[in-house]
């Protein structure tokens, strides 16, 4: 074997099955415009914490020798935790598999891990954590998130469970494979995102952060009903405003031009609204790579909070489930610095029968624990109408 970045690989033990030539995982990013499938594993980035994400990356092209010019993964939600990613041996998606998904996902039990009690316990002591008149310089927001753990009759095919997430058309679906220890079986991520963390092509970067949600209804004037309050709710607006300041003063400094609307707009799924802002902008120095820009970026208060140190320790303090990679980011960047990363929300952990589904929402001084319940049940809804499940009883 040449050495090199291809030599990065042969430091991975043999029963790193989310990354080698015979691994398991194919990687998926299906946005609404574009598709990106990859198979197999040519190469491992080795892993670090998210402020160093952009020097590795620059330092993987710098060395390559051969394989496609890109590099696609995943980065946890936690900024010093380690991230996956990966240079693949193929793009193009694997051949489609021949199992009966009927029977693949049919789920045969749920359990709330917090239960919605404790959660909305939880969101109670976030407030009281959140500043006051009286102390302007603490903690803003906070996003607390509960998780569902779900086993299937069956395992579960992660493409064929991204292909019904997919039926949404507005979202970006992802399939990435997750590292596991060894002799555990293949795990992975699957979602639906509705969440542009950032895009560079060339000079051009784009951030489409969404803060502020309301569930979605069936019947049509109630779900206007929904979305008007939405765009009124002052709450909803400050938890979108934080993380919009959050993401232009980021990218201030290293850009020519950057342009956000004064308001947010509403943003559809098939079952949340959401106030969103489109943010674009020209770098400065095209040298600014995508993994740099996603690197600074993550995370941003959309699932964190702000300020952001204290916010993680918030969610360490608060949340009795490691989040993983759910709330990091699935993206790729190629050799020229373009690259895409959307944020890892609406998501499972899958692996064999069980999955555990992810939601959050975002605390802010006006938030009310039984609300955070109701928009955190909505935000399962694509994935567990995905599942199948329609009634959703946990134990
Ligand atoms: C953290 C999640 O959503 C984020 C994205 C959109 C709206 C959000 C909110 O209104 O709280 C969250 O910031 C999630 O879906 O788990």
């Amino acid at each position: 074997m040449s050495e090199g970045p291809l030599s990065i690989a042969t430091d991975l033990p043999a029963s790193a099955p989310w990354c080698g030539p015979a691994s398991p995982g194919a990687f998926r990013l299906h946005t609404p415009s574009e598709r990106l499938d990859a198979v197999g594993c040519l190469a491992r980035l080795p892993s670090g914490p998210t402020d160093t994400l952009g020097a590795r990356v620059d330092a993987f092209f710098a060395a390559r020798r051969s394989g496609p010019p890109l590099l696609v993964g995943a980065l946890p939600f936690d900024p010093h935790a380690d991230d996956a990613l990966y240079q693949p041996e193929r793009v193009g998606a694997a051949a489609p598999g021949s199992r009966d998904d009927g029977a693949c996902l049919r789920p045969s039990a749920a359990v709330a891990e917090p239960s919605e009690a404790d959660y909305a316990a939880a969101v109670s002591r976030c407030v009281a954590r959140l500043d006051t008149a009286d102390a302007p310089h603490g903690l803003h927001k906070v996003v607390l998130a509960r998780s569902l753990r779900v086993e299937a009759a069956a395992p579960v095919d992660p493409q064929r469970l991204a292909a019904r997430l997919g039926e949404d058309a507005s979202v970006t679906t992802y399939v990435m494979p997750l590292p596991v220890a060894a002799g555990e079986a293949p795990a992975w991520l699957v979602g639906a995102t509705p969440e542009l963390l950032v895009s560079r092509r060339g000079t051009a970067v784009v951030s489409h952060p969404l803060a502020g949600s309301a569930r979605r209804w069936r019947e049509p004037a109630r779900d206007a009903a929904a979305a008007r309050a939405l765009l009124a709710s002052g709450k909803d607006h400050e938890e979108h405003h934080h993380v919009v300041e959050a993401i232009l003063d980021t990218l201030a400094p290293l850009c020519s031009r950057l342009h956000a609307p004064v308001a947010p707009s509403l943003h559809a799924t098939r079952t949340m609204w959401h106030l969103g802002t489109r943010i674009e902008g020209t770098l400065k120095d095209p040298r600014v790579s995508s993994a740099h820009l996603a690197g600074l970026l993550h995370p941003t208060p959309a699932v964190c909070g702000t300020p952001r140190l204290p916010a993680l320790e918030a969610i360490r303090a608060l949340e009795p489930v490691d989040r993983g990679f759910y709330a990091g980011a699935v993206g790729w960047s190629d050799a020229d610095g373009d690259g895409e990363w959307h944020v890892s929300i609406r998501c499972a952990r899958v692996q064999g029968r069980v999955l555990r589904l992810f939601a959050g929402a975002g605390i802010v001084a006006g938030s009310e624990p039984a609300l955070e319940v109701d928009e955190t049940a909505g935000k399962f809804r694509a994935m567990l109408d995905a599942l199948g499940i329609d009634d959703l009883r946990t134990a």
